[in-house]
């Protein structure tokens, strides 16, 4: 884990994947797209599904986007046929055809979601029900960061939860699901297996997925200056994210 921001910017793109296989796996939000002051608020480039199918192709289909959304969520702002996807945060995946991958996500226990709208409703947070878990958000009140955390252990504890912080959000998910699992089942299949993976993402729970691709003799990048982080280079902003890969 390195805490200082001045990591080096990556090796050039093109020089990385003309000497060998690379796979890719993208986070979204915060890497992809700006974050925003809502889920529903972002703003996605109206053709970002047909350039992320271009350079798919250019990495022989090795390219998957790694999203704590979930799938159906993620389609909603990013036509992803023909891509590899893991969404809620790793527990559900499918490959570039659409065939599901593992084991089905859990569905979220509605006894949870219903205690999170009360409490949510109690302390002003912003509750984004999803299919395979929730988040709290307190990005327009960050005085409610501790609140929302103290919401989210408890009814984790509860319904045998796992809590995962972000920017301006703490989100329940079912255990044992994270990015680094995901990235794994994908290099465990082709076309992703024997290539040098690299992750790129912005927040705390990438560097599972960082971590997963460096045990694989890969390495992940950090976009902004989150720390500590497992990242080996960094980009500072989404522009240079679609700058360094020409996307
Ligand atoms: O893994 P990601 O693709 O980065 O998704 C992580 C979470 O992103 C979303 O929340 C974040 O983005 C919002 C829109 O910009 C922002 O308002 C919020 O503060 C951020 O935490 C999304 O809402 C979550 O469901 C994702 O898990």
């Amino acid at each position: 884990m390195s805490d200082v921001i001045d990591l080096p910017p990556p090796p050039p793109f093109d020089r990385l994947a003309d000497a060998r296989d690379i796979a890719l796996f993208l986070d979204f939000d915060g890497t992809l797209v700006d974050l925003a002051h809502a889920p529903g608020a972002i703003v996605v480039p109206p053709d970002l599904g047909e350039r992320l199918r271009k350079l798919a192709a250019r990495l022989g289909g090795r390219l998957a986007l790694v999203s704590g959304r979930s799938l159906d969520d993620l389609g909603g702002h990013c036509p992803i046929e023909g891509i590899a996807c893991a969404g809620s945060h790793g527990a559900a995946r499918r490959d570039a055809a659409g065939m599901s991958l593992g084991e089905p996500a859990q569905a979220m226990a509605p006894d949870a979601l219903d205690d999170l709208r009360t409490g949510a409703r109690e302390f002003g947070l912003m509750l984004e029900a999803k299919p395979h878990g929730a988040a709290l958000h307190y990005r327009r009140h960050p005085e409610r960061a501790d609140l929302a955390r103290a919401l989210a252990d408890e009814v984790a504890a509860r319904f045998d939860l796992a809590i995962k912080p972000g920017k301006g959000v703490v989100e329940l998910t079912q255990t044992g699901a994270d990015k680094g699992g995901a990235v794994r089942a994908f290099l465990a299949l082709p076309p992703f297996a024997g290539a040098q993976p690299v992750f790129i993402g912005d927040d705390v729970t990438d560097e599972d997925g960082m971590a997963a691709c460096e045990e694989a003799g890969g390495f992940g990048i950090l976009v902004g200056d989150r720390t500590p982080t497992t990242a080996r280079y960094r980009l500072p902003n989404v522009s240079a994210v679609y700058e360094w890969l020409s996307l």
